[in-house]
């Protein structure tokens, strides 16, 4: 601001030079951490891609470091989650409709929005940061109306914010609890009726927006999960025999020397239960031939192909897109793992499987703390599709497992339409019988009645995924 009033004051009085010239002689502004996560706001908007992805580029490219990168992460993070709530509170304080606004004005605009409601930054400083931002990126008229908005946006708090803008809570409260913790009403809704009401809706909506902490899985026969820890500096895992946990933010674990090593593997711990849930049922008779029938990129497979490989048996593992089946391939080295790029409905198998593991292609919706923008992404109109691949997927691992071999299906997300919509509708049309999948989580509280499994970032700290176990 002083710099501005210096700079107006040494020019005769009504002598501006036009806006231009005055724009051109501006020096740049040095704000690489708000300028990198408004370049990662507009790559997710423009390119699709995911803000994880993109922003180590970005603060790479705006030489980023110490505490800013804490800084860009946040706010670009921070503001995509958010997206919902600070674009309803944005409309709120704007004299024209969001449609209207230039796009890169308006992702600025969550920005600040991001700035006043979420963080500790003080609100002039919020403000006036942004308002220097755009104008930086989008000149001086535009930083005007960001102004003029911004100001808006900090005359009241997030909670009056929520009270004066969200449905009211005892009439609709799915709508509020929706708008509260930003995340479209569908997935509240999915949510809401996954877990058998509103009462937990708040906690779970709310661990959305927490960054989980990195999981490992110790290769079976490798290491033990002790060791791992021991040599990662991270803790054995509360549930998983094999699983690790390190502290959110320890680093890039793909770099960790067990990782590049292949003793172990970045992977949720609720995604290790799931995968060994499938091993936990006895047999009768034979039981060396596996199948992994959506394998891509290879998390459960590496688990299920280490165990296997112990007991002497094998793991076919299938998986349509070949670039994800060359993750497979890479995830499986070493083990008696053989990868088939194919549809799993139909890839010419003999029925002859012992253990089938279906792990479905889905919304994700049990995934959402791990992509910041996944929730503004997809729509419900997406279930549908989803849920016909999913019940051609199990049909067909039905199919091709042997009578009295166990059947996993298996996706992340606790929609359910993909969960126990799609198992009861194949348990209908076959003669296949569900087991009670809560005997196969063994140690694992708060498991409901069963007699499938739903995991909870907010109950279990795990994704939220889905497993349902079927005798055939
Ligand atoms: C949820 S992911 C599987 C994750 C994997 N099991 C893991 O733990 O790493 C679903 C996978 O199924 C694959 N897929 C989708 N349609 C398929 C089909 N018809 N047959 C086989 N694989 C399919 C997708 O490409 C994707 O890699």
């Amino acid at each position: 601001m002083s710099r501005e009033r210096g700079r107006d004051n040494s020019r005769p009085k009504n002598s501006r030079p036009p806006r231009r010239r005055a724009e051109r002689a501006k020096p740049p502004v040095e704000d690489p951490a708000r300028t990198a996560a408004l370049e990662t706001l507009r790559a997710v908007r423009e390119r699709d891609a995911y803000a994880n992805l993109v922003l180590p580029g970005m603060l790479r490219r705006h030489r980023v470091s110490g505490r800013d990168t804490a800084l860009a992460t946040e706010l670009a993070y921070g503001a995509c989650r958010a997206r919902g709530l600070l674009d309803a509170v944005i409309a709120d304080c704007s004299d024209r409709p969001l449609e209207r606004i230039d796009p890169l004005l308006l992702d600025a605009l969550r920005l600040g929005t991001y700035q006043l409601l979420r963080t500790r930054i003080p609100g002039h400083a919020a403000v006036g940061a942004t308002v220097e931002l755009v104008r930086t990126n989008s000149g001086s008229r535009l930083a005007g109306f960001a102004n003029a908005v911004l100001r808006r946006v900090g005359e009241r708090t997030e909670a009056e914010w929520v009270s004066r803008l969200a449905p009211d809570p005892d009439e609709d409260p799915v709508g509020h609890a929706a708008f509260r913790h930003a995340h479209p009403r569908w997935i509240a809704r999915a949510f809401a009726d996954a877990l058998g009401g509103t009462a937990e809706l708040d906690a779970a909506l709310a661990a959305d927006d927490e960054r989980p902490a990195v999981h490992l899985a110790a290769r079976p026969g490798e290491i033990s999960a002790d060791e791992l820890a021991a040599v990662t500096g991270g803790d054995p895992a509360p549930y998983s025999p094999y699983g690790v946990h390190l502290e959110a933010g320890s680093g890039d674990p793909g770099q960790l020397e067990a990782v590049r090593e292949g003793f172990a593997a970045v992977q949720d711990e609720g995604s290790q239960l799931a995968a060994l849930a499938l091993t936990h049922p006895e047999i009768e008779g034979s039981d060396t031939r596996w199948l992994d029938l959506c394998a891509g990129p290879g998390g459960k497979a590496n688990l299920l192909g280490a165990l296997v490989t112990l007991d002497g048996g094998t793991l076919d593992a299938v998986e349509q897109a070949e670039h994800r089946a060359e993750l497979v391939t890479s995830a499986t080295q070493g083990l008696s793992v053989t990868v088939r790029v194919a549809d799993g409905r139909d890839f010419g198998a003999p029925d002859s499987y012992d253990r089938v593991l279906v792990d479905a292609p889905c919304t994700g919706l049990g995934a959402l703390r791990r992509r910041p923008e996944s929730r503004w992404r997809r729509g419900p109109e997406d279930v549908e599709e989803l849920v016909r691949l999913q019940r051609e997927l199990l049909r067909a691992a039905l199919t091709v497992t042997r009578p009295g071999g166990v059947v996993a299906y298996v996706v992340c997300s606790p929609h359910p339409e993909e969960t126990t919509g799609v198992v009861n509708d194949v348990l209908r049309q076959t003669d296949a019988r569900e087991l009670d999948a809560r005997a196969c989580f063994p140690g694992v509280p708060d498991l409901g009645e069963g007699p499938f499994v739903q995991l909870w970032p907010h109950r279990h700290g795990t994704d939220a995924m889905f497993c349902a176990l079927l005798r055939v």
